[in-house]
């Protein structure tokens, strides 16, 4: 039987990937969290894959606080840079598949056309350097890492957008949200199911599967604003969701303006079908 290690796995999607895999009894689901396996100590990681064989890792532990990254520079590279470059060598060393988690926020913004793996990071934020640098040091060890960027993951645990206008639609009559912010939402059990699949398929085409960074979000475009009225329609809420400019919404980070994924090369590679964000939001919703 398959051990497949998920680090950080309190997080959102490390939780969403525990939903998901539960008919998955071909593979036995190690589940770390930072108090069972602090990945950015590299002697901690050593004895931790001393003590049994790990055939892949699926790596959710991140920074992910974007504004106080702006100010925490260094945590955030220690997390989301240091400790994949701890985690990269040690899964070399063993021969463990990698699969490691990236953002859209690696992009500047400044294009109007779907991003392809092909187009050239630009980071605007503290965050979205310490991605990029962890993104190259996973695959600068091991060719064979598999880097998924993701774009605006929610669930229904942890912290993100959907939980955050839930709480905020409850508690007040209006809220403001940035329309000139573009991406795509992204069901953390939509890309939880898409690890799983990838990671089978590579265990079953040994070999045949390049690695390298692979671009995965839910299907359609939206804005922030359009985001949170899709949640005020499916919830019913009365407060009123109010569109304005990110000038009007000051925050310490920069997001770019546009960050939608090109997904053709996932699609071509593991014949994965995306369902549209909207459906997939209800989907969430309702399971809450
Ligand atoms: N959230 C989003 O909107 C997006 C996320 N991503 C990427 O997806 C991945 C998963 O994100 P998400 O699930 O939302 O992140 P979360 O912030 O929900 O979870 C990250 C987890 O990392 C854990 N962690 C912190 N420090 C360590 C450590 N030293 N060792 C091990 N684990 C640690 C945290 O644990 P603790 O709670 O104990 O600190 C937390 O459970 C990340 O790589 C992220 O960059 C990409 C695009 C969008
Ligand atoms: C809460 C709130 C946010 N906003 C704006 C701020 C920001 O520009 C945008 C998104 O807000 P948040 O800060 O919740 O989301 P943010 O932390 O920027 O989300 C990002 O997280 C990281 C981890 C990623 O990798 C990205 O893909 C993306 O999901 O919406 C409003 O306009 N009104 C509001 O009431």
């Amino acid at each position: 039987m398959k051990n497949i290690l998920v680090t950080g796995a309190k997080g959102q999607l490390g939780q969403a990937l525990k939903t998901v895999a539960a008919p998955y009894s071909q593979y036995n689901f190690i589940y770390a969290g930072t108090q069972d396996l602090d990945i950015t100590n590299a002697e901690v990681l050593a004895n931790y894959f001393g003590l049994q064989h790990i055939d892949a890792c699926i790596n959710c532990a991140a920074y992910t606080a974007v504004d106080n990254a702006e100010t925490d520079e260094d945590a955030a590279f220690l997390l989301n840079f240091q400790a994949v470059l701890n985690l990269s060598e040690i899964c070399q060393q063993h021969g463990t598949q990698l699969i490691h988690i990236s953002t859209d926020y690696v992009f500047d913004g400044k294009q109007n056309r779907p991003y392809s793996e092909e187009d050239e990071p630009n980071p605007q934020s503290i965050y979205g350097s310490s991605k990029l640098r962890g993104e190259a040091s996973a695959l600068g060890y091991n060719p064979d890492t598999i880097v998924i960027r993701t774009s605006w993951l929610y669930s229904n645990t942890g912290v993100n957008f959907l939980k955050r206008m839930q709480e905020l639609m409850k508690e007040k009559s209006s809220l403001n949200v940035v329309f000139d912010q573009t991406g795509t939402p992204t069901y953390a059990n939509d890309l939880a199911q898409v690890i799983l699949d990838i990671l089978t398929h590579k265990f079953e085409h040994a070999g045949t599967i390049a690695g390298g960074v692979y671009h995965y979000s839910n299907e359609g475009v939206a804005s922030w604003y359009d985001f949170a009225i899709a949640i005020k329609a499916i919830t019913g809420t009365a407060c009123e969701v109010l569109p304005v400019t990110s000038d009007q919404y000051p925050t310490a980070a920069q997001r770019p303006a546009y960050s939608v994924l090109n997904k053709q090369k996932i699609k071509d590679t593991f014949q994965v079908k995306i369902p549209y964000w909207k459906d997939s939001l209800a989907a969430c919703i309702a399971s809450i």
